[in-house]
């Protein structure tokens, strides 16, 4: 399967490690196509070595190509929302996690008749869990 992680980049990145691990679960399995998000060495001013229209065509062009979206809201993102709104106007099927001792999901998301696969995590093994548990012999 091929996977769109969404994740903040200019958001904040305290979050980093855990997108590290959890897109490094996701890989075992699937064809992660935003491998860049949980890179560790990516601070809060994103990828430098490519225009801002660059970064948004080409990650508009993966979200068209993915069979499935994994978002992780934690951090309040502008570009996660601008994704997660994308995929909804695309139909892609998406999959949040949400870690509620941390930050209140915006009402704009779990207000939202669309995103109805809203998980609540409090560590890194409850998210892989949560993951494993709905990708492990599905097809999306
Ligand atoms: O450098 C980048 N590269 C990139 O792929 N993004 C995409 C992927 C992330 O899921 C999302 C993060 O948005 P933001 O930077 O507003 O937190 O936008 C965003 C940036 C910077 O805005």
């Amino acid at each position: 399967m091929k996977i769109y992680f969404a994740a903040s980049i200019r958001g904040g990145r305290d979050e980093d490690k855990t997108y590290k691990k959890i897109i490094k679960f996701l890989k075992k399995d699937n064809d992660v196509l935003t491998e860049h998000v949980g890179n560790t060495d990516l601070t809060a001013e994103g990828e430098t070595k490519l225009s801002d229209k660059e970064i948004r065509d080409r990650d508009i062009a993966w979200l068209e190509e993915a069979d499935v979206m994994v978002a992780d809201t934690t951090n309040p993102s502008l570009g996660v929302g601008y994704e997660l709104a994308y995929a909804e106007k695309l139909h892609k099927p998406v999959v949040i996690l949400h870690n509620d001792d941390k930050s209140h999901l915006s009402a704009m998301i779990s207000g939202s008749d669309y995103f109805l696969d809203i998980n609540n995590y409090s560590t890194y093994h409850d998210a892989i869990q949560i993951l494993d548990s709905k990708f492990s012999g599905k097809k999306y």
